[in-house]
């Protein structure tokens, strides 16, 4: 594939990725919070998370800047990468309908805040970070650059060693035995594995 039509798609995954968010921020903004967890660690993490999804990225497709990390893909790993990109919106809208809004994009707890089970939340707790962890799959698959293409990796790994565990803490702390029991019932992020 044309390195040119397979950094498009994944920058107008990107684009999608954005488009699904923007009505469930404006649900947010009607919450009223009861329990909030923003730290400055939480606050960094997102920050990496956002330089390797999106900034290194679109650094990669305006400028030069990072060709010397270069390489070739047979044209089957640019498909595969499409069809991993596609899974992985599908799975972050599903997310973001099931959760409804429970959903918020820092570890916080609305007033009224449910548990949310069914869906796609009925055999993964964090299909939303699934989804993350899809599209750092797809990315060097499509973007075919060392840097651009496995920083989104790099700040997942960040993302989960430090995210995953504090937001269980939270959930548990607010729904208790209800939590214990869906956390017995479920994996973290791939059905029935891990
Ligand atoms: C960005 S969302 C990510 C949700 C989930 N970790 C996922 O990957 O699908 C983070 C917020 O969702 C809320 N949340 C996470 N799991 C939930 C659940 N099963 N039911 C209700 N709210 C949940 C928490 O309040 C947290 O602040």
């Amino acid at each position: 594939m044309n390195p040119f039509v397979s950094k498009s798609i994944f920058m107008l995954g990107i684009v999608f990725w954005l488009l699904i968010r923007i009505p469930y921020q404006q649900i947010q903004k009607q919450n009223i919070i009861v329990d909030q967890r923003k730290t400055l660690q939480e606050k960094i993490v997102r920050l990496l998370l956002l330089v390797g999804i999106l900034l290194l990225p679109l650094i990669h497709v305006l400028f030069p800047w990072l060709n010397f990390a270069n390489y070739h893909l047979p044209i089957w790993a640019n498909g595969l990468g499409t069809a991993i990109l596609a899974l992985s919106l599908w799975l972050f809208w599903r997310s973001h309908h099931d959760l409804g809004q429970n959903w918020s994009s820092t570890l916080e707890i609305r007033a009224g805040h449910t548990l949310s089970t069914s869906g796609v939340y009925r055999n993964i707790r964090h299909p939303m970070y699934t989804s993350v962890l899809l599209l750092c799959i797809a990315q060097p698959l499509l973007l075919s650059n060392l840097i651009a293409g496995l920083s989104g990796f790099i700040g997942f790994s960040i993302a989960y060693a430090t995210r995953i565990g504090q937001e269980e803490q939270m959930l548990l702390d607010t729904f208790g035995d209800e939590y214990e029991v869906y956390k017995q019932c479920t994996k973290r992020l791939i059905p029935y594995l891990f």
